[in-house]
């Protein structure tokens, strides 16, 4: 006897007319984070993983798949070849190698232009109108290896850039503030890492602008704390590494909420490592981190936010190193 009987009209065997399919390359601390996120809020019908070590992409498969009966329904495969990763939505990369001690910024760039070399043309191949969304580091200057190697338009390779700067930022001062950092609204933008920019002159706590909010609260202030808890949201990162030797949740949660935006065509606005050629100034076509509106298309727009000279100038900065380092590359 059939285990269900149907009803009129029923048709098992039809599917929903939109899937969504999510490839992760590189399922290490931060590409599991982000395929854990991704499933639990349910974002993809379907997921792929892919990476050069067998055993570990077939055990990080198995052990999801585990979880079905705790999880929203979605279908998890896994290759070292990227045929499994065909007709994806969004491909999110977090494959490369991490910076050995001593090792400069431009080489760990260099080394990871090659990785970047066996990746993108084969997620190209297979899936030639995804979005490409980066987080390997150096994530800016990767970004725009990823665009060029991809023949991609900008507006469909980004990278996570400033988006876990901020949201760093935004914890620290939610938690000064006591109050809920969905409120807390401020960007970090420019270079991820040690170099981004704080931009204090527009941040806001529910729309009330910081120095008046500091006032009202009775809080004191000086250029200096705000510069403080900026070294904070650097110094959070390197205390992470420190205690656990890598660090994965937050930014897997701050891809799920990019994936979000993307896949459930929110139109949110994201810090986020776009091509910023053309922007407050900048005329090098480099990635950086700016405000930018993302939805189904990729990122839709950049927002164009308000900087007092000293904000622009650090900005300038940065894109002037990027060019400095992308200028050395082989792509
Ligand atoms: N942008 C950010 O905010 C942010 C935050 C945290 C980490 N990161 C970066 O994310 C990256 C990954 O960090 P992690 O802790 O997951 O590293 P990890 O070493 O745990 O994982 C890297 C994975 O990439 C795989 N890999 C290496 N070469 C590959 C290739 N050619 N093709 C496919 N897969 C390949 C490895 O097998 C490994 O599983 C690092 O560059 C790290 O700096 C970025
Ligand atoms: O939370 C992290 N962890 C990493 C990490 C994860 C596994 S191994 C290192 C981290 C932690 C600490 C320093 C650091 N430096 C760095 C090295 C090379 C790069 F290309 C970029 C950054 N990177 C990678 C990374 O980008 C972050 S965010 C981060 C880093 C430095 C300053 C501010 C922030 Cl918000």
């Amino acid at each position: 006897q059939a285990l269900f009987q149907l009803l009129p009209g029923a048709c098992p065997s039809r599917t929903a007319t939109k899937i969504s399919k999510i490839t992760v390359v590189g399922v290490g601390n931060v590409g599991m984070a982000c395929a854990q996120t991704i499933l639990t809020q349910n974002l993809a019908d379907e997921l792929a993983l892919v990476d050069v070590d067998p055993e570990k992409l077939r055990g990080e498969m198995l052990d999801l798949q585990h979880a079905a009966a705790f999880l929203p329904r979605a279908k998890i495969i896994a290759n070292t070849d990227y045929k499994v990763s065909e007709g994806s939505d969004i491909c999110i990369v977090s494959a490369g190698a991490r910076q050995r001690d001593g090792e400069s910024r431009l080489a760990l760039v260099q080394r990871n232009v090659a990785v970047f070399k066996s990746i993108i043309p084969q997620l190209v191949k297979y899936s030639p109108a995804a979005i490409l969304l980066i987080i390997s580091n150096p994530v800016d200057a990767l970004t725009y290896v990823a665009w060029k190697l991809s023949g991609f338009p900008s507006n469909r390779v980004f990278g996570s850039g400033t988006n876990l700067d901020s949201s760093r930022f935004r914890g620290l001062l939610a938690d000064r503030l006591d109050v809920s950092a969905h409120n807390v609204h401020g960007y970090v933008i420019g270079e991820h890492g040690d170099s981004s920019v704080p931009v204090w002159s527009t941040l806001n706590i529910g729309g009330v602008p910081i120095i008046e909010f500091l006032k009202s609260m009775g809080i004191p202030y000086s250029q200096s704390t705000l510069d403080e808890l900026h070294k904070m949201v650097i110094g959070g990162a390197y205390e992470v590494i420190k205690l656990k030797g890598y660090t994965s949740w937050a930014i897997g949660y701050s891809v799920a909420s990019l994936v979000k935006s993307l896949l459930r065509d929110q139109r949110c606005i994201h810090p986020v490592s776009v091509c910023a050629k053309g922007f407050h100034g900048i005329k090098d076509e480099v990635y950086l981190s700016l405000p930018a509106q993302l939805g189904y298309t990729g990122v839709m727009g950049v927002l164009n936010l308000p900087l007092t000279d000293e904000e622009r100038e650090k900005l300038q900065q940065s894109a002037k190193t990027l060019a400095e380092v992308q200028a050395e590359l082989d792509i």
